[in-house]
């Protein structure tokens, strides 16, 4: 087939056109024409084409203004068939469903677009947002059968319209034998009957290895249906335990513990009469396989072969396991993850902390027990952590949110999309997930909470909001930045924990967050008391109180009151800009030195300046306070000084710098003594500690320096993680 030169691909829609129609969309309800059978197929055809030929644009994810999702049942009988004809423009009624057949093969690439017909042979363009999908394995290949709840007719911006399905509850894939599927859709695909339970496993397996997944299900499927005619045992554990991992594959958990328990099931009844553990039931598996704990009180897994045995253990890993103790072996940890291999076997430890409701903070975390400094305070495997390659540019695409105007890009587009999958194929982890912070999405929009709802509907316009508000950026290890050349700006993943969403911010917190691949550790930067609240900084406050609260209120909707904000806050803002312009002349000035190379005479004059904008903090008013405006100054002045090796003044500085972030280090009567340890503990202040240690052991005093060394150990291990790279970094 030959494209025509004039061909554009509508298929991919550009969000500024998008934009302008959700402003001009309002006065819509009416009945529109719709294209032509012929013009929609030939169309179709075309972008398949254009797409299977390769030459892929960046991938534009679209949420157009928020709307909630249909309720009802398409099998209830409130839940009226309406037809094509009856779609009205921009209108959508929750009470109503249409039926449709998909008559063509898929296009797959944003989201996934295809032509359908209704009963009445009327055709229309299908667009399915949001849920993964793809070419080699679709999820709706052609003639699959399909209900779409509150259908309407949603304007494109080159003309014409499409049915959008944006959440994927208002989807409904449906068997030929389904009673709602008109008989002339009834035409079975009869399931192949010269095939036996060996062919039917063979085929699955070699879709497994082609990654069609849910082909390679349907397989298997098949095969389990033969076994009812000619059973055994064997094949029917092998087919169970093949299901159950392509199931979690696909992300689907609940679906992937029920084949594992008829695997385990099968298997027992398999075993001479007694093997089997007395109260053995689905149920009962299904409750040791969610039990998050690696007890095994009717002890099934002693018995189970290998494979069903480390199915387990994936699934039960997959949904969390909780140990007492925060044991972890961090150097074995790291070692094992990679740009690709995000995924750690290791347990859960949150037990020591408790969720409740915090003081003007909504729902915050607590200390259960005490915490000294550099203690484990919670560990947590990631619900979703996307697997990419960031150089990988066929991974690239945008989430523009019509509704609010923002764009997110690939991190967070591709967490989004993965959120959706996960919430749509597991319900029983819904509960969690939605129970967290949504900025009040939900009940602004109308929705009813309640409690006892069977099955969360998964509103993708609320995903969104609750991935907004409690994701989180993330290197592959913690560690990797202190790797990264000066000014880089890595690309950072999007990750989502659900425990630690629950933890507040602080420009002062007593806590610092790292990650080895899907693990998150919290630590303590100071001694905690038991009920405490515990929080950490979402983003490394700004100088400039303003800029700081701006970007607060405009991601999460609140303004810090910490000290340190109370205190920068009550600053005149004659003042506050002084200390702004002379920051920025002094950074001028460093940026002109750069170019020329350091003198003395050079470093001087940067002094100079840094004891200008010193002297517009008061002591007494900023006594164990961050100085957010001198920490720049003061880490640069301490390399300099390095630099050029000054001992006595590469200590000097390095003590300022610290004492900028609010931590006063004093070295008296041949001890070091931490005062007031509330500030903010990071990279910079480990690499004065160490500066530190260097300049007391060149001066004799030993002692002190082996002191500094070890509390910069401590920090090494709150701000990264794990010891890895620990000595080469404190190596002087
Ligand atoms: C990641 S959630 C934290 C848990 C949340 N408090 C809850 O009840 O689920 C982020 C939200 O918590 C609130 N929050 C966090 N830190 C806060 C603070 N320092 N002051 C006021 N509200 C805060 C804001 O509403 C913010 O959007």
């Amino acid at each position: 087939m030959i494209v025509p030169k004039s061909f554009k691909n509508t298929y991919e829609e550009p969000p500024d056109r998008l934009r302008d129609l959700v402003k001009t969309a309002l006065e819509d309800g009416e009945l529109q024409q719709n294209s032509s059978r012929d013009r929609l197929l030939s169309d179709h055809e075309l972008h398949v084409k254009l797409l299977s030929q390769g030459n892929l644009p960046t991938k534009n994810m679209i949420l157009p203004v928020p709307y909630i999702p249909s309720r009802v049942s398409i099998q209830d009988a409130i839940c009226r068939k309406i037809h094509l004809v009856d779609l009205k423009v921009e209108s959508r009624d929750a009470d109503t469903c249409i039926l449709l057949r998909n008559i063509t093969s898929p296009y797959i690439y944003s989201s996934t677009i295809m032509v359908v017909e209704d009963k009445n042979g009327d055709a229309a363009r299908l667009t399915i947002s949001n849920l993964e999908d793809t070419m080699v394995d679709p999820i709706t290949p052609e003639g699959t059968l399909l209900a779409v709840k509150q259908p309407c007719w949603t304007r494109l911006a080159d003309g014409g319209y499409h049915i959008r399905v944006d959440h994927p509850s208002d989807l409904t894939l449906l068997r030929s034998d389904d009673k709602l599927v008109p008989s002339a859709w009834r035409a079975v695909k009869e399931v192949d009957k010269s095939k036996n339970v060996t062919a039917w496993k063979k085929e699955g397996d070699m879709s497994f290895l082609k990654k069609q997944f849910r082909k390679a299900l349907e397989c298997y499927e098949n095969g389990l249906a033969y076994l009812e005619m000619h059973p055994s045992l064997t094949s029917a554990i092998d087919l169970y335990r093949k299901k159950s991992g392509v199931n979690i594959i696909l992300l689907r958990l609940d679906d992937a513990i029920k084949d594992l328990s008829s695997a385990i099931l099968t298997h027992f009844s398999s075993l001479p009469a007694p093997s089997s553990p007395e109260t053995l039931n689905p149920g009962a598996i299904e409750e040791w396989l969610r039990n998050h704990s690696t007890e095994d009180p009717l002890n099934i897994a002693t018995s189970l072969p290998k494979g069903l045995k480390e199915l387990a253990a994936r699934i039960k890993f997959d949904l969390g396991i909780y140990s007492d103790t925060p044991t972890y072996d961090l150097s074995l940890i790291s070692s094992y993850v990679g740009p690709l291999t995000l995924h750690v076997d290791a347990a859960n430890y949150t037990l020591n902390t408790e969720v409740r409701q915090s003081e003007g903070h909504g729902r915050g975390m607590f200390a259960k027990r005490d915490f000294k400094v550099g203690d484990l305070i919670c560990a947590e495997k990631a619900f979703v952590l996307p697997g990419y390659l960031i150089q990988d540019p066929s991974s690239d695409c945008l989430l523009y949110n019509l509704g609010d105007g923002t764009a997110a890009p690939r991190p967070g587009a591709l967490l989004f999309k993965e959120l959706v999958t996960k919430l749509k194929y597991n319900p029983s982890l819904r509960k969690a997930f939605f129970d967290l912070d949504d900025g009040g999405y939900w009940v602004e929009n109308g929705y009813e909470i309640n409690e006892d709802e069977e099955e969360i509907p998964v509103d993708v316009f609320r995903v969104e909001k609750i991935r907004r508000l409690n994701c989180f950026s993330l290197p592959t290890r913690s560690s990797d930045l202190l790797h990264q050349p000066p000014n880089s700006n890595p690309e950072l993943r999007n990750g989502f924990w659900i425990h630690a969403s629950y933890v507040n911010h602080s420009c002062l917190p007593n806590s610092v967050r790292t990650f080895i691949g899907d693990i998150h550790f919290l630590r303590a930067t100071r001694d905690i008391a038991a009920g405490e609240e515990i929080l950490h900084q979402y983003i490394s406050p700004d100088i400039d109180i303003e800029e700081r609260q701006e970007k607060l209120r405009g991601t999460w909707r609140f303004e810090c009151d910490c000290t340190l904000c109370e205190v920068d806050g009550a600053v005149s803002r004659d003042g506050r800009q002084l200390r702004l312009k002379l920051f920025e002349e002094l950074k001028a000035s460093v940026m002109r030195l750069g170019e020329k190379g350091t003198t003395v005479t050079a470093v001087k004059k940067i002094a100079r300046g840094y004891r200008q904008i010193e002297a517009l903090y008061d002591e007494d008013v900023y006594k164990g306070l961050p100085r957010l405006a001198l920490v720049h100054p003061s880490l640069f002045l301490t390399e300099a000084w390095r630099g050029v090796k000054n001992v006595d003044k590469t200590m000097e500085y390095a003590r300022k710098l610290l004492r900028n972030f609010g931590i006063l280090v004093k070295t008296e009567d041949g001890k070091l003594e931490i005062e007031d340890n509330a500030g903010i503990i990071n990279v910079e202040g480990v690499r004065a500690l160490k500066y530190l240690a260097e300049g007391h052991k060149s001066k004799g005093d030993e002692e002190i320096s082996a002191q500094c060394l070890e509390v910069a150990r401590t920090w090494y291990l709150i701000i990264t993680g794990s010891e890895v790279g620990m000595s080469d970094f404190l190596k002087f």
